[in-house]
């Protein structure tokens, strides 16, 4: 089992990871993680923040010769922009007066945090509550990633609805999945695509912002992740803590979730069937391939669903924390949406949780003890 951990301020100098307890012998793409992370930084919708940055990674610690070393892997992920924020942003010489925030907006972190921190200034709550954070849960996930390819399993997302244009059906053809990173929204349909360009070009001229939902399918778990025997080593438990640990996240469902609620129990559980090749197996996935908080051997299903972006330009209604009059909230340059973009990140997170649990499963401190263990396992 390996630990994470982030750093890192929207327009410091930088983002930081730490993953500690990795195994080691496991070879590192950089270029492999370098294309996650340019995933990320995708998706129509975005503002201009996207054209500055050119997320790279540079390995500090824990990798040598293109391989892990079992030691801390920590890594750095240059902020561009900071060039055009040092004045501000500087940990030594930032002046506190320059361009302060007092103007919180209604759906981020600004007001709260500044009470419970104490600050007069929301820049230092903004800083970190953004989501600029989550290129470092890419770097991480997309190593964890490379770890768990070894072993057949690999985790692709797709997105289902952008405010009112969703898929009508659900997809299930993974053909159909993987190519959504072809599509500017990340949609499997052409059709819904269109109708969810066209929200969000309507949202844009409107000064407003959209949320949606995403869909993540992961492919070649083993039976048997998690476990039923308490309730925080539950994989469903595991995945949706993660899953809503991501910035503006607040659903997630496991399978048809909420669908089957409505459903009789005949309808909704997936028939056990065996034969010599399949092994066991099923014709349906309705439980999105965990039951009892475990992994079944199924394709691992989970929906996420995004509230729209905060920040609004056409802004509403807050009170300066400094005059306490009513105004209108602060607008930082912002994205219109961000659903194709929260889409990759929650591929990347949902493969760290599964490769913690692989790894708990079929420990090992090196790649091939970790093998030897799958194989004897197999
Ligand atoms: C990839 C991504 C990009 C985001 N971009 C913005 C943005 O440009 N402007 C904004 O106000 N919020 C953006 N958000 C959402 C905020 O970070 C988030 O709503 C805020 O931190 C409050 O946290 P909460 O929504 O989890 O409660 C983005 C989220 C993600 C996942
Ligand atoms: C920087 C990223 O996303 C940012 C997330 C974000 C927020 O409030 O969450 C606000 C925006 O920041 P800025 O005002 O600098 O443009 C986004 O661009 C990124 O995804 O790398």
């Amino acid at each position: 089992m390996f630990r994470i951990l982030t750093a890192g301020e929207s327009h410091g100098k930088g983002l930081m990871g730490i993953v500690e307890g990795f195994p080691s012998n496991v070879p590192v793409d950089r270029e492999g993680i370098n294309k996650d992370l340019a995933r990320r930084q995708q998706g129509y919708g975005r503002g201009g923040r996207m054209k500055i940055e050119k997320d790279k990674i540079e390995f500090l610690s824990g990798v040598r010769g293109g391989k892990t070393l079992g030691s801390p892997i920590s890594f750095f992920i240059e902020n561009k922009d900071y060039a055009n924020w040092k004045a501000v942003m500087d940990p030594d010489e930032a002046e506190e007066s320059l361009r302060k925030v007092t103007q919180p907006r209604p759906g981020h972190g600004d007001l709260t945090g500044a009470l419970k921190y104490n600050f007069s200034d929301i820049r230092n709550v903004l800083e970190r509550s953004s989501a600029r954070e989550t290129a470092t849960r890419v770097a991480i996930g997309s190593i964890a990633g490379q770890l768990m390819k070894k072993f057949k399993i690999e985790a692709w997302s797709h997105v289902t609805a952008i405010g009112k244009a969703s898929l009508k059906k659900p997809v299930v053809d993974m053909e159909k999945i993987k190519a959504a990173d072809d599509s500017p929204v990340r949609c499997t349909d052409k059709s819904t695509e269109s109708s969810m360009i066209h929200c969000i070009d309507q949202a844009k001229a409107e000064g407003d912002s959209l949320g949606g939902i995403f869909e993540i399918h992961i492919t070649g778990v083993p039976m048997g992740l998690g476990s039923y025997g308490q309730w925080d080593r539950k994989l469903d438990a595991k995945l949706s803590r993660a899953l809503m640990g991501i910035q503006a996240i607040k659903g997630v469902e496991i399978g048809y979730g909420f669908d089957n609620a409505q459903q009789e129990g005949s309808r909704v559980h997936d028939e056990i069937f065996y034969d010599s090749k399949k092994g066991y197996h099923r014709n349906t996935n309705h439980a999105g391939g965990i039951e009892g908080g475990m992994s079944n051997g199924e394709n691992i299903i989970i929906r996420c669903a995004m509230k729209p972006i905060p920040t609004l330009y056409k802004p509403l209604k807050t009170v300066d924390i400094e005059t306490k009059k009513p105004v209108s909230a602060t607008v930082e340059r912002s994205d219109t949406c961000a659903v194709p973009a929260a889409s990759v990140v929650g591929e990347m997170v949902a493969l760290t949780v599964i490769a913690q649990e692989f790894l708990t499963k079929y420990p090992g401190d090196s790649l091939e003890e970790i093998e030897k263990r799958w194989k004897n396992f197999r």
